[in-house]
């Protein structure tokens, strides 16, 4: 089998991930490859590292460049999917890194995101409960934003198995100055992000925290509310959570680790590491790989799950190429690696 896939955004960083992945895709051909202000220009001269596709040349993102290919990956800033995907017509496969169709309700949309809500389409993070089914066939996908990715990953478990209080859950996460995207930004200066840590969206306001609450939510079941605060790390890739939560009356650590290897027994790409060794984000880059770790602190009465994954590839680009396999038929892990570069 073949398959064509257009790549739009192909000039951004999330684009360029999807590039890579694809590239090393056994049953994919990349076709249109689309890009805004570098329309024109070739690929080489924008991401050097795809060396395979430095001939290819970037044409304008727009309906008619994308259509006539079986998959269209969107990685374009929020707010520029919806039109696109009506004009694209039902049939084709097309999958969003953008945030437009995550959310479920308007009014969390509308306040976070400040525009019209665009609908909602199968959301692609297919290790939560029931959530693999609804990508099976799936012809629109959203791909979860990377914080939400890595702290769905870390607090599903505990939640399925009824082992935590839903109003007492604190998130804070470290993320690599790739997140932000390519375009200049002052806070993302070099000489400004290194060698040294900021927190930035601190106060409940992060785009991201009502999607973490909506994916716990329907995890436990009943409404879950979580204190996210993100921060700024003096590197490219990589997202570290720490997330923790109140323990229900008797819960044990015992109860929670096997909670949580039960839940992940047969994930190919979330595992809990072995007890004692805890999650780095250099031992998931450019890999589709979660890695997790858990202790119960008794004094406080809480547990405590570090989440390590790269934003770019679990967190957008190897989700994003995760659900297409299974949007396809095709086996999930086609074209990911969980093998890491070290040191
Ligand atoms: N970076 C990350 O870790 C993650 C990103 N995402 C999402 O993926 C999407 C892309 O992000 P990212 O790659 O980081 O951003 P970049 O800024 O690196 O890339 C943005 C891309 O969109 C194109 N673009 C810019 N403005 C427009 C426009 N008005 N119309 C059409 N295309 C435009 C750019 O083209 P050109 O350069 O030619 O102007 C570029 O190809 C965003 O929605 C982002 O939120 C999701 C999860 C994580
Ligand atoms: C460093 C930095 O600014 N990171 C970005 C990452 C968010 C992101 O990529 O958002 P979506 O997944 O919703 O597209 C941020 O926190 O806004």
């Amino acid at each position: 089998m073949s398959l064509t896939a257009a790549v739009s955004g192909a000039s951004g960083y999330a684009g360029g991930e999807v590039l890579r992945l694809l590239a090393n895709h056994p049953e994919v051909e990349i076709g249109a490859v689309t890009a805004h202000s570098s329309a024109g220009g070739r690929l080489g001269e924008l991401q050097p590292h795809l060396h395979p596709l430095a001939e290819r040349v970037l044409t304008e993102t727009t309906a008619e460049n994308l259509a006539g290919h079986d998959v269209v990956f969107l990685a374009l800033p929020h707010g520029a999917s919806g039109e696109l995907a009506t004009q694209l017509g039902e049939e084709v496969l097309i999958i969003d890194a953008a945030a437009d169709h995550r959310l479920e309700s308007a009014s969390d949309w509308e306040s976070f995101y400040g525009s019209a809500h665009q609908g909602t389409w199968p959301y692609g993070l297919p290790e939560l409960p029931g959530q693999r089914d609804q990508l099976i066939g799936a012809r629109r996908i959203a791909v979860p934003g990377c914080y939400p990715t890595t702290v769905l990953l870390g607090l599903a478990p505990a939640f399925a198995a009824g082992t935590v209080e839903p109003d007492d859950v604190v998130v804070v996460a470290a993320t690599g100055t790739s997140g932000a995207g390519k375009s200049l930004k002052p806070h993302l200066l070099g000489s400004e992000v290194m060698g040294g840590m900021s927190p930035y969206g601190v106060g409940g306001v992060h785009r991201h925290t009502p999607e973490i609450e909506q994916g716990l939510t329907r995890v436990a079941g009943q409404p879950v509310q979580v204190s996210f605060t993100p921060t700024l790390a003096p590197m490219a890739r990589g997202i570290l959570a720490t997330c923790t939560a109140r323990i229900g009356p008797g819960v044990t650590a015992s109860q929670l680790r096997e909670a949580y290897a039960a839940h992940y027994a047969a994930e190919p790409f979330v595992h809990l590491l072995p007890e004692g060794q805890w999650p780095a984000t250099k031992q998931v880059l450019g890999t589709n790989h979660v890695t997790l770790q858990l202790a119960v602190d008794n004094r406080a009465g809480r547990v405590i799950v570090v989440a390590a994954s790269d934003n770019l590839t679990k967190g957008t680009a190897g989700g994003a190429v995760q659900s297409m396999n299974l949007a396809l038929g095709l086996p999930e892990t086609t074209g990911l690696t969980m093998i890491g570069a070290a040191p």
